[in-house]
């Protein structure tokens, strides 16, 4: 979506929401299934896959690099080039708004002896893309032609033979750590990854499904060492497609806020590395029921019986936010209807999304009477239970879907409706988003 006449929203304060909602599936896991099976010999079979603009272009991607996928029913299947047997595309591929898809292939094309181009939309082409360039680099990948600060568009031309590293991911990013392990993919020999901080895992357990040789070791303090051997033969998995916590967050924290509200959202993806919003919440005197854990191949799944709650504020400390990276937005409006103050630490990645989301959330909520405060890494809400005086306020959503949604929430509760500038966005992550809300009680238009 590059150029558009941009579509406003408003959300008004709603009656109490209630009833089942199954959020879409999880994005991460989405992406590397489109990935995964692109490039697997044989047949991987997809079923709940997340179909988002984002994960959609990754899909198109794969295609433009050999693999044959397609939708039959309700099934995705993915007939892949087999590892180390990507083509080299004729056409540039775009990406649109999505880090994960451009950041992840970036990696996988980067052990090639092939030249590759990639472009996106106006926010993708803000975002840094030197956090995968400069690991890739020293496995031999060449940086053809690169936008200043190493953004979009961006060429690339890997080498005749990849040289394996051992590499320690400098920032909490599962992106970087991913990218180097898929180049590993088409490289001899063991490349390691350190990742000081855990972040999601899924190109971890993902690999491995498909065949990859991969040992991962935490030392004493708490570092993790992650060996993945080059060139393995990778075959094609059945996948079952969890629902997005980033994604179910919205639901969930409306539930939260709307008085009276009582929810079930079906399916939830429960890794540990993903939860840390639910953490937050439950600290926060939530009222959230987790039923029927169960593990759902290989991924721990559960149902969550969400209602209506007083929240109160609380510090989220630094080291839980990888866990929910993408759900600060969401946070900090459930912080604005919580007794006392939420004070977010540990927020620096945050600048580097679809937005500065830091700055999006803080402009937001100021604009919708709000009292808070944007720290360089932090940020403070303070609450008002019922929501009163707040709402009535333009919110700019800088082409982010993440940004779009929590302030489509906020007016769910607020005194006067929050109205954004464009929902165009929220297509990349939860196209279904709001025909879900509207069928459990939200106003919005
Ligand atoms: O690996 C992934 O699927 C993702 C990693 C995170 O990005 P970073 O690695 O940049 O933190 C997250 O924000 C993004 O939505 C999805
Ligand atoms: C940061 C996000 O995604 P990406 O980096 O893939 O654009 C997100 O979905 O919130």
């Amino acid at each position: 979506m590059h150029d558009h006449e941009p579509r406003p929203m408003s959300a008004s304060q709603s009656d109490a929401l209630s009833g089942r909602a199954r959020v879409p599936g999880d994005k991460s896991i989405s992406h590397r299934a489109l990935m995964f099976g692109g490039l697997a010999a044989g047949e991987t079979r997809i079923t709940g896959l997340l179909e988002g603009e984002d994960v959609l272009r990754t899909g198109e991607a794969m295609k433009a690099m050999g693999a044959k996928i397609e939708k039959r029913g309700d099934e995705w299947i993915a007939i892949g080039t087999g590892n180390g047997a990507l083509l080299e595309p004729k056409e540039p591929l775009d990406f649109g708004n999505a880090g994960t898809g451009v950041r992840l292939t970036m990696g996988l094309v980067g052990s090639y002896d092939m030249t590759t181009r990639f472009i996106g939309d106006a926010s993708l082409s803000k975002r840094p893309m030197g956090r995968v360039l400069d690991p890739l680099k020293e496995m031999g990948l060449q940086v053809v032609s690169a936008e200043p600060g190493d953004r979009l568009p961006i060429t690339l031309r890997g080498p005749k033979h990849a040289a394996p590293i051992s590499y320690r991911v400098p920032m909490p990013s599962a992106q970087v750590k991913s990218a180097v392990l898929l180049a590993a993919l088409n490289t001899p020999g063991v490349t390691t990854v350190i990742e000081p901080v855990a972040t999601r895992d899924h190109t971890e357990k993902m690999l491995a499904g498909f065949g990859a040789s991969l040992e991962v070791e935490t030392d004493a303090d708490g570092v993790r060492h992650i060996r993945i051997e080059g060139q393995p033969t990778l075959t094609g998995q059945t996948i079952a497609v969890p629902g997005d916590p980033s994604s179910a967050a919205f639901p969930l924290v409306a539930a939260l806020i709307v008085p009276g509200s009582d929810v079930v959202i079906e399916n939830m993806l429960m890794n540990p590395t993903r939860t840390g919003l639910v953490t937050t919440l439950i600290e926060m005197g939530a009222n959230i029921e987790i039923l029927d854990r169960r593990n759902e191949g290989g991924e721990d799944v559960a149902d969550l019986r969400v209602r209506g709650s007083e929240l109160k504020g609380v510090t989220v400390p630094e080291d839980r936010a990888p866990s929910m990276i993408d759900e600060y937005p969401v946070l900090a409006v459930a912080a604005c209807f919580a007794e006392g103050d939420t004070l977010m630490q540990g927020l620096e990645e945050l600048r580097v999304k679809e937005s500065d989301r830091l700055s999006a959330v803080a402009d937001g909520l100021k604009a919708n009477g709000v009292d808070c405060e944007e720290g360089e890494a932090t940020l403070r809400v303070t609450g008002r239970p019922g929501g009163k005086g707040l709402g009535g306020g333009m919110v700019k959503t800088h082409l982010d879907h993440r940004i779009a949604m929590s302030f489509l929430v906020m007016g769910l509760a607020s005194e006067k409706p929050v109205t954004i500038d464009d929902q165009a966005m929220i297509a990349t992550s939860f196209p279904d988003f709001t025909a879900l809300m509207t069928r459990l009680g939200a106003k919005l238009d």
